[in-house]
């Protein structure tokens, strides 16, 4: 396992071409952005690389000068250095997207392979797109690689692998392992020796033809490649139930199919679907296909060059099927060639689990996802119940943290995009007023973020509480800890017009007869926002001093499991309010109403990291699960977002946060409440989340 490169930068030197821009007779040299002048120690570098003796195309040139070795009979250490200097290309860029497009670049810099090479026995096996690998030993022992793919981001991961270990010992390559490559932070979905880690296929099909060549220089005989599916004279044989599934529903209802194919014409949807995701889906797709061409269906990388076919080709919208990262890699592509937002509506279907296809047709589902997509947002797979209609819709967002500063970073390093958050608001504004039957907007804390300037925070909670207003229909607000940086509860309760008695923001509302909404303040107890010596104040303070050694209290630093709950930027529901909560709940259980509780701050170890949890949380809960009418309690502040359900069959859902959004990405939703469950329907970073119960 290589740590780190073993040769420092500026130690090493190259004499590679004098001129680095690739051209038809030198087309690769990828890494433009490493400086190959800073390399400065190492005296006989040269390119060694001559083309493999099988014939190729004459203006073929095969990655002439991508070998850069020190000497034939040394190791080279530059496996290591080039590794580094990749991962630290790919670690500055921060955002996912933008890694995807680098690798997009380098494909363009990979000369590609002649047809004579796309052949089956140059297969890489196991890979998702089709790609095909060419090696060979050198003169001086070394080896020589060669790649192309179907799919442009694959060429990019071949680019990439090709450039570090092209002119590497064979020894050299075998040590590399994909958890080497984890740093890069890209194509790792599913795990560094997942099926759909194109790094890891390839590079473990480099280190087999390694092997094959060095056994057959060691006149030793090759091994046979392991079959998936038979394929014989009599036909071609399933190995394995799944794949058995999919050849029956090869042959679908007719009628489902014209369905599906008329929908898909009416709206001009192209469709992008991973194969393995519902056999089902797979058959009636596959047939659509002979009358809708605008459906591709693998199990490939190749899927995202298909969507920009697809928009040539005049289709409006682009449905992918399949996991999350699969939308990131076809939006990449398309903006890349030229498809970027609002000319193309890009929805995402990711988690269609059989529990909720067995409830829709392929049609409803199509529909749900034009509906509510837009060139990034999402229904994130869910949809309604046929034939129900909500007792009610609500709107949610959380940690906007709106400043007017340039973008930073959580204390834990995570990005947060301070100025972007208000576009994320706006534009969840305008989808909730597009949406027919909104009853209301919860906004769960943290309008305005504690870095705003000094001097700014009355303007900033004006300006972000003025969006809010924009909303056709009743805001219900919670406050949270940044809220509390910025104003103090005298001034901020009455501005956001927060209902409540003597400073406290705890309060409940029954927007139908069912239902009930319960609203905590979870800075009832808090060293934030009462006045300095408020009862309340020192009543925190104290506890932060039996709680938390530390001199800077928001620090959990040596506390340990869920202690760490106990940092200033926390707080706990007081004495009095657990008493109006129990009355609150007693009430409705009378009633028969339904309760979902609201609180800025988690309330459930599992939803949550231990350090957002409400100080008090457990007396909470012990509240909460004397009575059978809470389904389901909501929350913010914790930023990355959570869910579960606890012992008592309570849903916790804590928000993503609008905050941690980058550019042109969201973070809200829309609930839409029956009486048997809640569905969440998430937008982008909030994902969408089916809360079941018993009615
Ligand atoms: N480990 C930590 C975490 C934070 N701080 C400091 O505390 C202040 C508030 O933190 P911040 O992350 O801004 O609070 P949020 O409400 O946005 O997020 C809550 C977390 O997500 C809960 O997990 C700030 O000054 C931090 O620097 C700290 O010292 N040590």
């Amino acid at each position: 396992m290589y740590s780190s490169a073993t040769a420092t930068i500026s130690s090493i030197k190259t004499t590679i071409s004098p001129n680095p821009k690739p051209t038809k007779k030198n087309p690769f040299f990828p890494f433009e952005k490493i400086n190959l002048r800073s390399f400065s120690s190492f005296k006989s570098l040269k390119c060694i690389h001559s083309p493999p003796s099988n014939p190729k195309p004459s203006n073929y040139s095969p990655l002439t000068c991508t070998a850069v070795t020190f000497s034939p009979s040394h190791t080279t250490e530059l496996v290591p250095s080039k590794l580094h200097h990749l991962i630290t290309e790919f670690k500055s860029l921060s955002q996912p997207i933008d890694r995807v497009k680098r690798l997009l670049h380098y494909a363009t810099l990979l000369s590609p392979l002649p047809d004579s090479s796309r052949v089956d026995s140059n297969r890489v096996m196991g890979c998702t797109a089709l790609v095909w690998l060419e090696a060979q030993l050198d003169k001086y022992g070394k080896m020589m690689f060669w790649a192309d793919s179907d799919s442009e981001i694959t060429r990019g991961f071949c680019a990439c692998l090709i450039w570090v270990l092209d002119g590497a010992l064979p020894e050299e390559v075998l040590k590399v392992t994909t958890e080497d490559l984890a740093a890069l932070n890209i194509g790792l979905h599913g795990g560094a020796r997942s099926r759909v880690n194109t790094w890891h296929n390839v590079l473990v099909s480099m280190q087999k033809r390694v092997r094959i060549l060095v056994a057959e220089g060691d006149g030793k005989k090759d091994f046979d490649p392991f079959p998936s599916l038979i394929v014989s004279s009599d036909g071609v044989q399933a190995k394995g139930s799944y794949d058995e599934a999919q050849a029956r529903y090869l042959f679908p209802d007719e009628s489902k199919v014209q369905e599906i194919v008329n929908v898909l014409k009416e709206k001009k949807i192209g469709v992008v679907s991973l194969s393995y995701m519902d056999p089902e889906v797979q058959g009636i797709l596959t047939a659509a296909q002979k009358h809708w061409p605008h459906i591709h269906i693998s199990d490939s990388l190749v899927m995202a060059d298909s969507a920009v076919e697809m928009a040539e080709g005049g289709c409006k919208f682009i449905t992918v099927l399949g996991v999350d990262f699969m939308s990131e890699n076809v939006r990449a592509t398309l903006d890349q060639a030229g498809f970027g937002e609002g000319l193309l509506h890009l929805c995402k279907l990711s988690s269609l689990t059989p529990h909720l296809r067995q409830k829709l047709t392929l049609k409803s589902l199509f529909l749900q996802g034009i509906c509510a997509g837009d060139t990034m947002g999402s229904t994130n797979g869910l949809v309604s119940p046929p034939g129900k209609r909500p007792l009610l819709s609500f709107g949610v967002i959380s940690d906007v943290q709106y400043a007017d500063i340039p973008d930073g970073h959580s204390f834990l390093g995570v990005p947060r995009y301070y100025r972007h958050s208000i576009h994320v608001l706006q534009r969840a504004v305008q989808k909730w007023n597009s949406h027919q039957n909104l009853n209301f907007v919860i906004n769960f804390g943290d309008i305005v973020d504690g870095k705003c300037p000094p001097g700014q925070s009355l303007d900033a909670v004006k300006k972000v509480n003025n969006e809010f207003q924009k909303i056709n229909g009743p805001v219900y607000h919670l406050i949270g800890n940044h809220c509390l940086y910025n104003l103090p509860r005298d001034k901020l309760l009455p501005l956001l017009r927060i209902p409540g008695l003597n400073g406290l923001a705890y309060y409940d509302f029954s927007p139908t007869p069912e239902y009930r909404i319960v609203v905590l303040d979870g800075y009832d107890i808090s060293a934030i926002g009462w006045p300095q010596g408020h009862s309340k104040t020192l009543q925190a303070l104290e506890f932060l001093e039996k709680k938390n050694p530390n001199s800077d209290k928001n620090s959990p630093a040596g506390l340990l499991g869920l202690e760490r709950r106990f940092v200033m930027f926390n707080g706990a529901v007081g004495r009095e309010q657990l008493e109006w909560l129990d009355g609150t709940l007693q009430d409705a259980t009378k009633l028969k109403q339904k309760v979902i509780v609201c609180c800025h701050l988690p309330l459930d170890v599992v939803a949550s990291s231990q350090e957002a949890l409400l100080w008090n949380y457990d007396e909470v809960m012990n509240v909460i699960h004397q009575y059978n009418c809470v389904k389901a309690c909501l929350s913010g502040h914790d930023h990355k977002g959570g869910y579960s359900v606890d012992s008592h069959g309570v849903h916790h859902r804590s928000f993503e946060a609008a905050l941690e959004c980058p550019p042109n990405t969201y973070a809200y939703g829309h609930i839409d409440v029956y009486d048997d469950r809640l569905l969440l329907f998430g937008t982008d970073r909030i994902q969408s989340t089916e809360m079941c119960f018993n009615p």
